[in-house]
């Protein structure tokens, strides 16, 4: 079972590595939205995998070090692009919760899902 919870922040960034004339190399902002998941099975007990308060209370600390900050600005965020940030949301929860996906959406049309690193073994091309 997988279950989650979504987040929210404001931020400012520029992407430094884009060529000259992207828009993107420009000062601007986002308001991000951010899925945590996490998976395991359900307590039969409790019926559910884990509260949700749980899991808020392990990611509304990292929210706390995005919001309103200028990203570039952030250790490990010095090229903040949807990947690197859920990358980097990712490594400072993998240690507190059972991740199985982190979302980052930047717009209302464009973010990036990061599930963790997988073993070659795991990959659909391997043989
Ligand atoms: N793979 C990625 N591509 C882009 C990223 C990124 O993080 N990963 N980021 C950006 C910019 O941050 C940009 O602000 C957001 O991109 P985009 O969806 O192009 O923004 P718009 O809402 O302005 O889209 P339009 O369709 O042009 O209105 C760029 N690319
Ligand atoms: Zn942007």
């Amino acid at each position: 079972m997988e279950i989650f919870r979504e987040f929210t922040f404001e931020a400012a960034h520029r992407l430094p590595n884009v060529p000259d004339g992207h828009k993107c190399a420009r000062l601007h902002g986002h308001s991000y939205r951010v899925e945590v998941h996490v998976s395991g099975e359900v307590d039969p007990v409790m019926g559910w995998l884990m509260d949700f308060a749980e899991i808020k209370a392990a990611v509304k600390p990292v929210i706390d070090r995005l919001d309103h900050y200028y990203l570039n600005e952030v250790p490990g965020l010095e090229n903040p692009t949807s990947e690197q940030l859920a990358k980097w949301i990712w490594d400072q929860l993998a240690a507190r919760l059972p991740l199985s996906a982190v979302m980052v959406r930047e717009t209302c049309t464009s973010g990036c899902v990061y599930r963790g690193e997988r073993g070659a073994a795991e990959r659909p091309d391997h043989v």
